[in-house]
């Protein structure tokens, strides 16, 4: 492979998310999580596992700190647990919570690594969720209110905020298909929910950008990109109301102040009917200094007599897959850095979230050779350069995940690291993926 190099300023970081890693669920006045509650529900995620221990990063995080350093990432993305900061999601906020999150993000700028924080990765307070969580309108203020607090504390030593992680995720998952907290299967609750949370995104922006801060804040939504199964005219359109359905029913929204027409008929075919104050669309249309994207997976679409489409990835046994099911297609991230660059107008763009699981072996002497764990990030950092000097403002990317962890509904199975973490112990070893990403960064490139 010809010497790949990127730009000279490029952010090479990691990603993980509070509830997958921290533990102390209970500790120092945290209030419950609509996953604490999730997890705890018999049946709910794999194993019975939940993320009252996870990592212990909670106590653990110089530790954690100490081997990023080791790899040399210059930024880390974490997210705060909401509850650790509100217990009951608003009103009198928890002294101690915030201070574990001050601790951390002093400890990362101690060691020279950059801190992205992430507002919220999933793990609402359930005390809002007892009111209506994110299909109350009322929880996009507290999420001001949580917001404003933190810029305040942390403002002016975190450059990047990211205000919202997977829109469609919370609201798919979490209210439409019910495999995520807080299990709700309604596609109206979903879709007042996605609404919902880019309306807290909007609102927080505004709030950010009164208190004038150094920072930089953004949004990180999910993408996969999608290509028809056949070039047949139905299985066409039915890619494109695949898109529509996942990617244009974000980018319409936060770039063009509307959302996608096809898919609004979509849902009100389907007895959803859908329409929000127009003054929404100018909230959640705030300019943003950066789209953060994860993206992992790309999908082959085929159209549907009853739904429209049907995605058919289990059915293509040419494509390698990860231990997710999801084919490996790293064409899939150069493609959609393209579209997204043309779809909004050029601007910045850092992948906040790449990576695989795979099952990992430890050898005798307790190595990790991950080898399709390195050679997926080697193919999708390959698609990412090609982007860049396809004029696309790439500036960053956030490997998933630092060490192994909570994934959601399959619990502690799913392995993401480049650190292994033992179930056990809770010992940390860099696996061979982190050793290569620690010589990507050091030469800036393949
Ligand atoms: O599944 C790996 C990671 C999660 O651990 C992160 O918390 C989450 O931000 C994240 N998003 C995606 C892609 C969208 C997706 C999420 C959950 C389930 C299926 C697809 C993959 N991941």
């Amino acid at each position: 492979m010809p010497g790949i190099v990127f730009p000279k300023d490029f952010i090479w970081g990691c990603a993980t998310a509070s509830y997958q890693i921290e533990g102390a669920f209970d500790e120092d006045g945290k209030g419950e999580s609509i996953w604490d509650r999730f997890s705890h529900t018999p049946g709910k995620i794999l194993n019975g596992d939940n993320g009252d221990v996870a990592c212990d990063h909670y106590h653990r995080y110089k530790e954690d700190i100490a081997l990023m350093k080791e790899i040399g990432i210059q930024s880390y993305r974490y997210s705060i647990s909401w509850p650790r900061i509100f217990p009951e999601g608003k009103g009198q906020y928890n002294e101690k919570g915030l201070d574990f999150y001050k601790r951390l993000t002093y400890e990362l700028l101690k060691n020279g690594i950059k801190p992205s924080v992430t507002l919220y990765h999933w793990d609402l307070p359930q005390k809002l969720q007892d009111i209506g969580g994110w299909a109350n309108r009322d929880v996009t203020d507290y999420f001001v209110e949580y917001a404003g607090l933190l810029f305040e504390k942390l403002g002016d030593v975190v450059p990047y905020w990211i205000t919202q992680n997977e829109p469609w995720i919370v609201a798919f998952l979490g209210h439409m298909m019910g495999v995520h907290a807080p299990g709700i299967k309604d596609l109206k609750t979903a879709l007042e929910v996605f609404h919902n949370i880019l309306l807290s995104h909007g609102k927080a922006v505004g709030a950010y950008r009164q208190l004038n801060l150094p920072g930089k804040i953004g949004i990180a939504p999910n993408f996969s990109t999608k290509y028809p199964a056949s070039d047949k005219k139905e299985d066409i359109e039915a890619c494109e109301l695949a898109d529509g359905v996942l990617n244009k029913w974000f980018i319409y929204p936060v770039f063009k102040g509307t959302y996608p027409e096809d898919v609004v008929k979509f849902y009100r075919d389907r007895g959803a009917h859908f329409d929000f104050p127009p003054e929404d669309m100018k909230i959640i249309g705030a300019d943003i200094d950066f789209l953060a994207i994860n993206y992992y997976t790309s999908e082959f679409v085929k159209h549907h007599p009853v739904n429209g489409f049907v995605e058919i990835n289990n059915e293509l046994s040419q494509f390698e897959k990860t231990e997710m099911g999801w084919i490996i297609y790293p064409k899939g991230l150069y493609d959609l850095l393209l579209r997204l660059d043309n779809d909004c107008n050029k601007i910045d763009i850092i992948i906040s979230e790449n990576g695989a699981a795979f099952d990992d072996k430890i050898d005798e002497n307790g190595n990790i050779n991950d080898v399709k764990r390195m050679n997926y990030i080697k193919e999708h950092l390959i698609q990412a350069h090609k982007a860049i000097e396809e004029g696309v403002n790439l500036k960053g990317y956030y490997l998933w995940s630092l060490m192994d962890n909570f994934e959601w509904s399959f619990g502690y199975s799913k392995k993401f690291g480049i650190i292994h973490v033992n179930r056990e112990n809770l010992k940390r070893t860099i696996k061979n993926s982190g050793y290569l990403y620690r010589d990507i960064i050091k030469n800036n490139g393949l």
